[in-house]
């Protein structure tokens, strides 16, 4: 098996929701998060991103905290509203002051930013205003990300612009889970066109005054049947189509799958075939966020895919119920190369919720998180000695955090937060992967 090469990005993950708190201070605007994590029942526990890991306030301390894991890059990303209040309108200097801060004390350890311009939490002046249904939202977006690249082009070479359009498509306007909690077909499929058109904007604009390169962050997860059944076996390739090829077709190919419309029927949005095109701007990296895989059967109530997702009895699963699989990473890394051609691509985020015990005498056991790490890791160097020209990991999470409509009531982080005090403790986790940095991968 070939090594990990010198050039390797070993980094770690986090989102602006997720661990920033304060997500008013300093002029900031609401984001559809802060909003949404205010309505009764949309949050585990009701709880809400006000403190999370109160980083906007201890990111030095985070950052020393990363320089201790050794990881040499850091994927981050920056909330609209602290830079843009209103989403589309006057600059707020305090706000954009954070991430240059942020920025200049990541580069003074010699860690790499990766900036995603968005994870999710749209200002709620833009909700107010239509949000991804309108139209202009890819105007709102290209605007603000120029504002960025502006600002940072300098000293960040790595952009993202997107995290997960189909999670901010699916679960924002189709199962209406995550904010800003709408349910419909229609609105899922209108919301992802312009997702993926505000992607296109940014991109666009990048091309006229960056420097470095520019991606997409999508969670992408193999679809295998059940059962070697027909219906099964169609039902599994109907979800590829719908979790997999809706998004990296047209960011890469220029177009829809053909398929798509015929599982949105009448709900699909007849305007966006023709400007297909216009969403292919050519990208320098593919950001690949890799959880499990999905084992299918068929369920013609499904909509829109027909299928429904099984567990085999004997799956080993995350504390997110989501079963562990790694072979399913070395299998979409070798698909993404055969399908859409050799494009660098970087693990924008991989990782395990597991229930660790409490901190005892400054340690949290979790050999559990550590064995997925290594599993995964062998999986993307099978990858690589297979030819993927794979540029970098990511684990999720740096740190414990909000986790969306769960709260924070599954542990992602490779260091543990105690929320009521905000104390650190680096995991087992941690020190499996500082020590797998150290050796640059060698003998995994
Ligand atoms: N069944 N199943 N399987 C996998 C489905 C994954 C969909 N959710 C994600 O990818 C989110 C991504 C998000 O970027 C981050 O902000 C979240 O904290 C992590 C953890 O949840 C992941």
């Amino acid at each position: 098996m070939i090594g990990f090469p010198t050039s390797f990005l070993w980094g770690a993950a986090t989102s602006a929701y997720q661990i920033e708190g304060s997500p008013l201070a300093d002029g900031a605007g609401a984001s559809i998060w802060h909003r949404f994590s205010r309505e009764p029942g949309r949050v585990v526990g009701g709880a809400t991103g006000d403190s999370a890991c109160d980083h906007y306030r201890r990111y030095r301390e985070d950052i020393a905290l990363m320089a201790w894991l050794g990881i040499n890059a850091y994927r981050f990303s920056v909330a609209w509203a602290r830079v843009v209040p209103d989403g589309n309108g006057t600059l707020n200097p305090k706000g954009l002051g954070f991430y240059d801060r942020l920025v200049d004390a990541l580069l003074a350890q010699g860690i790499e930013p990766m900036l995603t311009l968005y994870h999710w939490d749209l200002p709620a002046a833009l909700e107010d205003r239509g949000g991804w249904l309108n139209p202009d939202s890819a105007k709102w977006f290209g605007d603000y990300a120029q504002v960025l690249f502006q600002a940072l082009d300098d000293r960040v070479r790595l952009w993202l612009t997107l995290n997960e359009p189909w999670v901010s498509a699916v679960l924002g306007y189709l199962t209406g889970t995550h904010a800003p909690g709408r349910r419909g077909l229609r609105e899922a499929a209108l919301a992802a066109h312009h997702l993926l058109l505000a992607h296109a904007e940014a991109v666009t604009a990048y091309r006229a005054v960056g420097r470095h390169r520019i991606g997409i962050a999508l969670n992408l997860e193999p679809q295998y049947a059940a059962s070697a059944q027909a219906e099964d076996v169609e039902a599994a390739a109907r979800r590829h189509i719908y979790v997999n090829r809706w998004f990296l077709d047209p960011i890469l190919l220029g177009r829809y799958p053909a398929e798509i419309p015929q599982l949105f029927g009448a709900d699909w949005p007849r305007r966006a075939l023709q400007r297909a095109g216009l969403i292919r701007a050519p990208i320098d990296f593919l950001g690949v966020n890799y959880y499990s895989r999905a084992l299918v059967v068929d369920d013609p109530s499904g909509r829109p895919a027909r299928g429904r997702l099984v567990k085999r009895r004997d799956a080993q699963l995350t504390a997110m119920g989501w079963e562990i699989f790694p072979q399913g990473l070395t299998e979409m890394l070798l698909w993404i190369r055969r399908e859409y051609g050799e494009l660098p691509v970087y693990i924008t985020e991989n990782g395990a919720a597991c229930n660790d015990p409490l901190p005892e005498r400054g340690r949290v056991l979790d050999p559990g998180r550590a064995r997925f790490l290594g599993r995964h890791l062998i999986a993307a160097q099978e990858a690589l000695g297979r030819g993927v020209d794979l540029r970098g990991y990511f684990a999720w999470s740096l740190l414990d955090n909000f986790e969306w409509a769960y709260g924070y009531s599954k542990r992602f982080g490779l260091i543990h937060v105690d929320f009521a005090t905000q104390r650190r403790t680096p995991k087992m986790s941690a020190r499996f992967y500082r020590n797998l940095i150290c050796r640059g991968g060698a003998n995994l």
